[in-house]
Parts: C-alpha cells; sequence; structure tokens
C-alpha cells in the first residue's frame, strides 16, 4: 500500500516526466542527425523571428483586443526582440508607436495599459522601454518627465515599497519598474530611493533568493527585479549575496540545463533572461561577493560598490543617476555563474520555433513575451565570457558566429547602445 502512494506522481512530476521525455527525443533527434542538420537545428532563425514580430506589431491597432490592458507590453517585447536581431521598424511604424503610446500616457503621469486607462508602473516601465529603444529625439522627448516623477511619488509607499497603481499591490517589481525608470530619465532622488533597500531586504529568503513580497517565495522574476533595483540605489551590498548566489546557480536544472523559476518547478525559456540576468548582474558584482565571504559584516556597514563610492564603513553622496553608467564598466569576472553553452542549446534547440517566435518549452506555443525574454537571455549568454569592449569570441556562441545578438544593458534589458543614448540625451534634462 505504502509503496503504491509512493509511486504516485503529483502534477507538476507528470509534466517535469512529459517534458523530459520530450526533450530527450529532441536532443536524440540532434545527436543522431548529420552535421549539416545538426547545424541547422542551432541556427537562430533571425529572418523568420523578425517576421512574426512584425506581424504583430503591425496588428497592435484598436481591433488588437488580445491583452487589451498590456498594449505597451507587446510593444516592448517586439521592439526589443527586433532590436537585439540587429534590426529596426521603418519609420511609419516608428510614428505609429510612438503616437499609440504617448495616448496611452495619463495627462497626470505614467503609463495606462491602452489609451484613457489608469497609469500602471509595470506599463509605463514598458513604455519607457519601448521609446528608449525607438531611440529618436521625437521618442525620448515624447515622455513627461516631470509628470511621471510625480506619478512615481503617489505610487511610493511609508514602508520604501512602491504600488503598481493606485490601489494595486506592493510588490518587488513595483520598486523596480520605478526606480528602472527614474534611472534611465535621470529623475531618480532621496525621496524615491528612501525605505526601497529596506523593503527589498524583507523579500529576501531563507533560500536566498528574492519574494514577490514579504513572506513569499523566492522566484527568479522577482529576483532580478530585487537584485536590479538594489544595485539601481547603490544598496546592493546589503543583501546575503552569498547566498542569493548560492541560490540562482541552482536553478539551472534539468536534462535540459534551462532555468528554473523556482525550486522544483519546470524549467522555462523566460527564466533564461531573469535567472541568467541575475547571474550577469552578479558576475559584475564578484568582488562584493568577495568583501562579504571575508568579511560577512560588509552586508551591515555602508559599503557600496567600487567606482562609485569608497570602501566599507565610509558613505559617500552617490549620484544614482550614475550608476546605469557606472555598474557596466565593472568588470565581471571572466567565467559565467552559469552554464552558458547549454543554456544556448536549450534556447536554440528547445525554445526556438524554426517558423518564427521563442516559447517556454517544446508542447507550449510562441508568444512576444517568450520570444522577447529567450532572446535577451540568449545575448546574456553569447557576451558572458567577453570582457568590456571585446565582442565575444566565437566558441562563447552556440551555433553558428552568425547567431550573434546585439548585447544589453543587464539593468534594464534594453539594447546596450540604445540605454547609452538615453542616458545621455536625459543627462542633459
Ligand atoms: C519587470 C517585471 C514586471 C518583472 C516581472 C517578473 C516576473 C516574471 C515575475 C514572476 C511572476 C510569477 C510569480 C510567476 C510564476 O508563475 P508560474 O507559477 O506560472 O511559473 P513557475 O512555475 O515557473 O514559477
Ligand atoms: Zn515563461
Amino acid at each position: 500500500m505504502e509503496a503504491q502512494v509512493s509511486k504516485k506522481l503529483t502534477l507538476t512530476q507528470q509534466c517535469q516526466r512529459m517534458v523530459e521525455y520530450e526533450v530527450a527525443r529532441i536532443y536524440d533527434f540532434f545527436l543522431r542527425a548529420p552535421r549539416s542538420a545538426q547545424e541547422f537545428m542551432l541556427e537562430l532563425q533571425r529572418e523568420s523571428h523578425i517576421e512574426y514580430l512584425t506581424n504583430g506589431l503591425n496588428h497592435l491597432g484598436p481591433s488588437f483586443r488580445v491583452l487589451d490592458a498590456n498594449r505597451p507590453w507587446i510593444c516592448y517585447w517586439i521592439l526589443h526582440s527586433i532590436a537585439l536581431l540587429g534590426d529596426s521598424v521603418d519609420a511609419e511604424l516608428e510614428t505609429r508607436a510612438i503616437d499609440f503610446l504617448n495616448r496611452c500616457q495619463d495627462p497626470d503621469g505614467g503609463y495606462g495599459g491602452g489609451p484613457g486607462q489608469l497609469p500602471h508602473l509595470a506599463t509605463t516601465y514598458a513604455a519607457v522601454n519601448s521609446l528608449v529603444t525607438l531611440g529618436s529625439h521625437i521618442a525620448l522627448s515624447s515622455i513627461n518627465r516631470h509628470k511621471l516623477y510625480t506619478f512615481l511619488l503617489k505610487t511610493k509607499q511609508p514602508s520604501g515599497g512602491f504600488r503598481m497603481h493606485d490601489q494595486g499591490e506592493i510588490d518587488v517589481r513595483a520598486c523596480y519598474t520605478a526606480i528602472s525608470v527614474a534611472s534611465i530619465l535621470n529623475i531618480l532622488d532621496d525621496e524615491l530611493v528612501q525605505n526601497v533597500g529596506n523593503y527589498i531586504l524583507s523579500c529576501q529568503t531563507f533560500e536566498g533568493g528574492i519574494a514577490g513580497e514579504p513572506g513569499s517565495e523566492a522566484h527568479g522574476g522577482y529576483t532580478f527585479c530585487g537584485l536590479a533595483t538594489m544595485i539601481l540605489i547603490n544598496e546592493v551590498h546589503r543583501l546575503d549575496l552569498r547566498s542569493l548566489v548560492e541560490w540562482v546557480v541552482f536553478r539551472q536544472a534539468g536534462l535540459e540545463c534551462g532555468f528554473q523559476g523556482r525550486t522544483n518547478k519546470l524549467v522555462d525559456g523566460c527564466y533564461s533572461f531573469w535567472q541568467g540576468g541575475v547571474c550577469s548582474l552578479l558576475q559584475r558584482l564578484s568582488l562584493d561577493i568577495d568583501e562579504q565571504s571575508v568579511q560577512p559584516d560588509a552586508q551591515e556597514v555602508g559599503s557600496s560598490f567600487d567606482g562609485l563610492s569608497t570602501g566599507a564603513g565610509t558613505s559617500q553622496k552617490v549620484n544614482f543617476n550614475d550608476i546605469g553608467y557606472e555598474f557596466i564598466k565593472k568588470r565581471p569576472s571572466s567565467q559565467p555563474l552559469f552554464n552558458s553553452l547549454a543554456l544556448q542549446q536549450y534556447i536554440l534547440l528547445c525554445a526556438q520555433v524554426p517558423e518564427g517566435g521563442l516559447r517556454d518549452k517544446p508542447g507550449k506555443p510562441k508568444d512576444y513575451y517568450h520570444t522577447c525574454y529567450c532572446l535577451s537571455g540568449l545575448s546574456l549568454c553569447q557576451y558572458s565570457m567577453s570582457m568590456e569592449d571585446s565582442p565575444p569570441v566565437p566558441r562563447a556562441v552556440t551555433g553558428p558566429y552568425s547567431n550573434l545578438l546585439e548585447p544589453i544593458h543587464p539593468l534594464y534589458n534594453v539594447v546596450f547602445e540604445r540605454s547609452i543614448e538615453a542616458l545621455d540625451f536625459f543627462r542633459g534634462k
């Protein structure tokens, strides 16, 4: 009887078995295939992806009712994916996108999910990142920064957290989206930063990862948001970085070596960015992690990462708006914290749909969200072994070197060059 009960599989275990079977089938086919077929399977189908994405943007008009409260997100996922693929939209589509996002901008600041909808932090982040990705003077100057700052202050809570929207939920996503847009727009100040670090700290769990809110389970999406926020407000040393490293390195899992979002859950292509992003940020923090290892109390003292302030125990006034620039100057440790080649194989063989678009895992349909975050993760992998200013060496890129994507700024997840252009543009404001 006991033996029978123990053989019963939970739903997650049953799904895990089905995915394992499907993944084993794909890898078996790949390993037995002739070299030319293997090369094809590992090729990024750039043209098909661009076609799938451009079609999506063309259909984002008023008749596009699916995900109606999410249209700035669809814009961001598509525009960012196209930019990662080294392409851009034509002038007419660009003008339509700017006009549409402008109609989502609330007269009192921030962006809603569609024209006339309540401003929301998540769609504000998506709209700002879309406009930064478009990058033109018209796109960047369409953002009303003064009103946006007022909106951010309205969402700010005394606990340090932010509310997603008027009467909305308070969580780590809200902190990240608020701080990220304030940072790239050069409007981040002491008032917005006040107590944010305490809130994020209260969400780091016993496992080492970060949860959406205090008392919840550590999750890759929130861990990226929490870690990026702590870096942007110059308080990353307050996290327990060693336990964060230990948590994230074990999230690359399964036969397929993709990332899972949380312990004992299934691998999913989108975590290539959320968890891959955590690894990539931590790779640039290796000195701070070493410091915590030799001096466990470094967390408590006012140290912050080098290049911005002095060492432990001293507190020097930092210009928050310089952090986006300074962080990427930090030399990453030469080795990534995860198996980059195996993750690239997962993305290309299992998450890529050769006809265009990327997905969570075999058996799931493609969508713009997974296309965006699988490609963002693939880009992180490709550049994970390269030093500043040098292109990746061929052995760092799985498949042909023509698979190479544009690099991203790991704190904002916009194409690197556009992020610097936007930082320069708003610095002068
Ligand atoms: C910038 C921004 C808005 C970031 C959002 C970050 C993000 C992806 C958060 C994850 C949310 C969450 C708890 C998903 C769990 O879904 P699930 O239970 O279906 O998936 P799982 O089994 O993989 O955990
Ligand atoms: Zn996913």
